[in-house]
């Protein structure tokens, strides 16, 4: 898979006024490689990584998902893409605080990716102890703590084994145990199952894994 950006522009309207965010924008990013989208707060990393995973409509600019360019994509194959092809970890958990554990991680693609309950259940398990947090599977995300409920996440985001890995300042906030555990856990992910994994952080917990560097 190859996801191009090519001269993309954003900017947000604010009380009438025009703020840019991305001015020209271009980047090519591949398989197997670990791309670490670094800036202060405000600069856009959120913005950037919303328009590469279709969550986003660019102002002007070309993304392309291998050759394909997406805004000749209709919304059904963008949904399809960003369904079967991305993995999306946010800043905030967003778990479903009335689902235990392995509930969050299989619900969504057991009943859009035709995955057999059991199939599911026996792979979460499986990242689940990759990510140092099996034995919390039966429990409720309020009984976790917020570290672990982001390897929850990043568990929950990955069972489908999407090509494209994005993870929005995934780290904030957590202690260095956590940050070891998850730096490790992409790093191995995404050179042993060959995918492509796009991080943004303001801190520097990410500049030994990743291969490119993209400073905004
Ligand atoms: N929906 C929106 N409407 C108006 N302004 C927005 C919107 N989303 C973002 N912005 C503005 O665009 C700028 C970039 O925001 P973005 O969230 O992409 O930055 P960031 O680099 O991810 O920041 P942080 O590190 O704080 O998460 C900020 O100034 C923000 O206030």
């Amino acid at each position: 898979m190859i996801v191009k950006a090519e001269n993309i522009f954003k900017s947000y309207k604010k009380n009438k006024i025009t703020l840019p965010v991305i001015k020209d924008f271009n980047y090519e990013f591949k398989d197997n490689h670990i791309y670490l989208i670094k800036g202060f707060s405000g600069k856009g990393k959120t913005t950037i990584l919303s328009i590469l995973a279709l969550l986003d409509k660019e102002d002007s600019g070309k993304i392309y998902y291998n050759d394909k360019l997406v805004s000749d994509m209709d919304s059904e194959e963008k949904c399809r893409v960003r369904r079967e092809e991305i993995g999306i970890v946010f800043q905030k958990y967003n778990l479903l605080q009335g689902l235990t554990v392995l509930e969050n991680i299989i619900l969504v693609d057991v009943s859009t990716q035709n995955l057999k309950k059991e199939e599911a259940t026996l792979k979460a398990i499986e990242i689940l102890r990759m990510l140092q947090v099996e034995e919390k599977k039966d429990c409720y995300p309020h009984e976790l703590s917020g570290g672990e409920q982001q390897r929850v996440g990043i568990a929950r985001a990955i069972l489908k084994n999407p090509r494209i890995c994005i993870f929005d300042e995934p780290v904030s906030n957590l202690d260095d145990k956590n940050i070891d555990i998850i730096v490790k856990f992409i790093n191995n992910y995404c050179h042993q199952k060959d995918r492509m994994a796009i991080i943004s952080s303001h801190s520097e917990h990410f500049d030994e894994i990743a291969d490119n560097i993209i400073n905004l």
